[in-house]
């Protein structure tokens, strides 16, 4: 499978085309809003969220609540877009522009794109470069999680960490109600308070915050991914995907930094033959051995760095005049940290369903789901 997406965070709206989906899967518009609806909450969004309300349109590829094996259009409005008409314009004639951004911020896209494409106004750059972006990818990941409900894996996110403050970090399945009642992701209620405070100190200051986000998935058969080349090792592929998301900065299969300070013994997960089947009592490993999935649960844990825009911003130069000035304040988020979770799920679940695809084929979602299951039987029998 492949995708492609497309759009401004001010422009008209964002798109994006699947290619390579099976025919017969159920989808509607169901199964993506909620996601996208995710996307934008989260405790420390600023002002933008309460003007959008994301939802996709569904252009091609699905008739009758069901994918055809065409390619797959989605469009997703943004509302904020009837406020910059003018400046958003294709058009030329809209020199200078207004709110050009020449005061390049510390952390974002501003300097380096700048120089890259040549811009001396960076709002040609960030425009790109935001996170609303992702609001694209969920959409598209959401059907990736559509596909692999459909195949018995079942996914999860939860924040680890925020502003320094860590969350209980034992994730339970049971705990998923409550992590999605949580504005702050997370099934510790004392610590979610915690996290407010902090936020809405970090607000006063005009600073941001951080944090450390786990994605997990279960249900996963044997084998996803490969050991034999570089670009087919799963782990490789997973990591790419997650540090292709806007801010994220650090990745560890299970709790690999951790582990990187404990001997072998107290690392490696012991195999043992029971019931007639292969088992093992821990799962350190977080699910994948030598660039394939084990069979345990994947673990991934990502680190987000602290928003770059601040309000209380740090020293800059303008691009322009060359002079030393402070960088440019735009309405932006204090933190993220909780909403980027779904998108990291969304993006995880988007590389499971493509190495689905590619170890099982098939056009149609049954014979996909046939030959996951003949391969799951191998396992047990092997
Ligand atoms: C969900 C989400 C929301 C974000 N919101 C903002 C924001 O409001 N302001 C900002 O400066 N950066 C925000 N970011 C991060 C920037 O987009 C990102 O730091 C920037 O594009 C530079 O890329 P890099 O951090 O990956 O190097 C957000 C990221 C995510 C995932
Ligand atoms: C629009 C989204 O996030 C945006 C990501 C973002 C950035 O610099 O990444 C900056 C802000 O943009 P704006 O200035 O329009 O408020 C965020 O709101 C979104 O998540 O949908």
């Amino acid at each position: 499978m492949r995708f492609l997406t497309a759009g401004e965070s001010h422009g008209p709206q964002l798109t994006a085309i699947i290619e390579g989906l099976p025919s017969q899967l159920p989808l509607g518009k169901d199964d993506i809003d909620p996601w996208l609806r995710k996307r934008q909450g989260g405790y420390g969004r600023g002002r933008r969220m309460v003007i959008e309300t994301d939802e996709a349109q569904i252009l091609s590829g699905v008739r009758a609540g069901r994918t055809t094996g065409a390619p797959v259009t989605l469009v997703i409005a943004n509302k904020d877009h009837r406020n910059w008409t003018e400046i958003m314009s294709p058009e030329p004639g809209n020199e200078p522009r207004k709110k050009a951004l020449t005061d390049a911020r510390p952390g974002h896209a501003d300097l380096a794109g700048g120089i890259k494409y040549r811009h001396k106004d960076l709002r040609d750059v960030l425009e790109r470069a935001s996170a609303r972006e992702t609001a694209a990818r969920v959409a598209v990941g959401s059907i990736a999680l559509k596909l692999l409900s459909e195949l018995g894996v079942q996914g999860a996110n939860h924040v680890v960490s925020l502003g320094g403050i860590e969350a209980q970090s034992t994730f339970d399945w049971n705990a998923l109600e409550a992590i999605e009642d949580s504005d702050l992701r997370t099934a510790d209620a004392d610590a979610a308070a915690r996290m407010r405070e902090r936020i809405d100190q970090a607000k006063k200051d005009g600073d941001t915050l951080g944090g450390i986000l786990e994605v997990r998935f279960r249900g996963l058969p044997v084998g996803l991914g490969s050991h034999v080349h570089s670009d087919r090792k799963l782990d490789g592929r997973i990591a790419g995907a997650v540090m292709s998301v806007q801010a994220m900065k650090g990745v560890e299969i299970g709790h690999a930094f951790e582990q990187a300070r404990t001997p072998g013994s107290r690392v490696h997960d012991a195999v043992y033959y029971q019931g007639g089947t292969y088992a093992r009592e821990s799962n350190r490993a977080g699910g994948l051995e030598a660039g394939m999935t084990n069979g345990e649960e994947l673990i991934v844990r990502v680190a987000m760095k602290p928003i770059a825009t601040l309000m209380t911003p740090l020293p800059t130069v303008n691009v322009v005049t060359h002079e030393a000035s402070d960088a440019a304040r735009e309405r932006s988020d204090t933190t993220a940290v909780p909403a980027a979770g779904i998108v990291l799920q969304t993006v995880v679940g988007w590389v499971l369903a493509d190495a689905m695809l590619e170890k099982f084929g098939g056009d149609t979602l049954g014979e996909l789901q046939e030959r996951l299951k003949a391969a799951q039987q191998y396992a047990r029998d092997y």
